[in-house]
């Protein structure tokens, strides 16, 4: 057998200390990493200005100090951190900004640097590989699916065209919660509202209502989706421990969420292909105004040879969005109406400007929205108070410098717009809910006022702003018309549960209740 040179000495050593190394082995280790580290994060601290952040712990970084409310959690933190924090989620480095300067900073002034999305893996599996709009990464893909989702449905032209739509379907509601007032029972106003906007998403963008073929599935779907959206999953912050989800049900919940929806989609769409052949092709210049959102995407499909980014796949993920982005405007109107009935002097201030402008007809129509002021100054109160994202989401696409420090790229970036509507150097009683602060006040929702950004800004801000507000707008001034809300079981208006469930999308954490009467 071949030997070493000093092979003797090392058996002889090893033979006497082999404990004294059995012990010291894992301190030299330890204490190779400890100077590895220290030596990195000296100099690169020495180059780099990164951005207070709060203490963290191995593996987990800041994950313990975020609760299941993570806007409130964030306002807290900031409060002694400042408005730009750097946290640690597991491995992924997230900022949070909470002041308007910073928030125009992110929005507008450096926008290009901060257009890009971080998404999380379920995010990511359920919208197609992230080729939703909102997930897509800034670029040429993301600006082609904008442009044509804009065009064709959410331009202001098409919005005003799907006008008869809306107040269609008031009148229905108005109908619906009608039934519900001699009996005096108890209304879940979630319920009713979400299949209020589920009925004007479905007829918008399939061109049918939801009560149609199948579309209770869809709905269901969608609900699944949300909450799996809000789910979170260890693996997106600990890679190595994205093993868990096959044993906890998250895999398994997923793949059926991501089979049902990808064949609904599917059926969908080749129905829609199918139909079309059958009575010709639509011609979109002369017809546009009178076509569901998916009827237009297909002829585009078909007749823009440049369409080339319209593969099936989007065609699905982009319906998908449409109908649940429209669906999802039922949690303002539910805020906004818990809003004002837990203030009794502003449901009467609105009573009374509404039922003025109706005059003898209980209904408003879309034309009398212009005249009612304090109507839209509730509103805009509600998205201070209550916004329904109370999270703005955009991920850096390079390194880049931001009120002096230096962020990495692709770090996650998050704008506390919930928590800059409450912030008392920029809004007098912040906790107050007071509509007349927005009366002869210039500040608006589109995003130009940066202490008020329930809707982003720039270039990713939210492009379907003016179908929201026609929604909720027309909604809350036709309750107040026609019906007063008294809350059931003797529960007092100051008792009403005004905080948030945990989500991607806010919604009251006690759905709403009322006993509906006629006014
Ligand atoms: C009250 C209702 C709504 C609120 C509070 C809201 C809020 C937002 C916010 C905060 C963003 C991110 C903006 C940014 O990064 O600067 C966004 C993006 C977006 N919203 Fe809305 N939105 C609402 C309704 C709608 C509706 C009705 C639609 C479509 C029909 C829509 C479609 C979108 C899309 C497609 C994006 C992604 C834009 C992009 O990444 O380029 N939203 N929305």
């Amino acid at each position: 057998m071949a030997t070493f040179p000093f092979q003797k000495e090392a058996t002889w050593f090893l033979k006497h200390y082999y404990l004294e190394l059995f012990l010291l082995l894992p301190s030299y280790i330890f204490l190779v990493f400890l100077f590895k580290w220290w030596f990195g994060t000296y100099f690169s601290n020495n180059k780099k200005n990164p951005p207070p952040s709060p203490p963290k712990l191995p593996i987990i970084g800041n994950l313990h100090q975020i609760g299941p409310l993570a806007h409130r959690s964030f306002k807290s933190l900031a409060e002694k951190y400042g408005p730009v924090m750097l946290f640690h989620l597991g491995s992924r480095p997230l900022l949070v900004v909470s002041s308007a300067e910073a928030a125009h900073q992110v929005l507008v002034a450096k926008d290009v640097d901060f257009a890009d999305k971080s998404n999380t893996m379920v995010g990511r599996r359920l919208y197609y590989e992230s080729k939703a709009i909102a997930f897509a990464p800034y670029g040429e893909y993301w600006k082609q699916i904008r442009g044509i989702s804009v065009h064709l449905i959410l331009s202001q032209t098409r919005v005003q065209s799907l006008r008869n739509v809306r107040e269609e379907e008031m009148e229905l509601l108005i109908k619906n919660i009608r039934e519900h007032i001699d009996s005096a029972s108890v209304i879940r106003m979630d319920k009713v509202l979400r299949a209020f906007t589920y009925e004007i998403s479905s007829r918008a963008v399939i061109g049918r209502r939801f009560s149609d073929e199948g579309g209770k599935k869809f709905m269901e779907l969608l609900k699944e989706v949300h909450d799996l959206l809000g789910v979170v999953n260890i693996g997106d912050y600990i890679p190595w421990l994205g093993w868990v989800n096959r044993f906890n049900g998250l895999e398994a919940k997923i793949k059926k969420v991501e089979k049902e929806l990808d064949e609904y989609l599917a059926n969908l769409i080749q129905g829609e292909i199918i139909r079309q052949r059958s009575t010709g092709s639509i011609n979109v210049d002369q017809q546009r105004n009178n076509q569901s959102f998916l009827e237009l995407l297909i002829e585009s499909q078909k007749t823009n040879p440049t369409a080339d980014f319209l593969d099936v796949d989007t065609m699905k993920v982009i319906t998908l969005e449409m109908v649940a982005s429209i669906a999802d405007t039922y949690t303002v109107i539910e805020w906004a109406l818990a809003a004002v009935i837990r203030h009794p002097n502003v449901m009467a201030k609105l009573q009374t400007e509404v039922k003025k402008e109706a005059g003898e007809k209980s209904f408003i129509t879309e034309d009398n929205l212009n005249n009612l002021q304090y109507l839209k100054a509730v509103m805009k109160e509600c998205f201070r108070y209550s916004p329904g994202n109370t999270l703005v989401a955009r991920a850096a696409a390079k390194n880049v410098k931001l009120m002096g420090y230096d962020i990495e790229a692709g770090t996650e970036v998050l704008i506390n717009s919930w928590a800059i509507g409450k912030d008392p150097l920029l809004w007098k009683d912040p906790e107050e809910f007071q509509p007349e602060r927005f009366l002869n006040s210039s500040v608006d929702l589109k995003g130009h006022h940066f202490e008020f950004v329930p809707f982003g800004s720039g270039r990713r801000g939210c492009p379907g702003i003016a179908f929201a507000l026609a929604i909720a707008e027309l909604t809350l001034a036709n309750l107040v018309c026609n019906f007063n809300f008294a809350l059931p079981n003797g529960l007092r208006v100051e008792e009403l549960d005004m905080t948030e469930a945990p989500g991607t999308v806010t919604r009251m954490n006690t759905p709403l209740q009322v006993v509906a009467s006629a006014c």
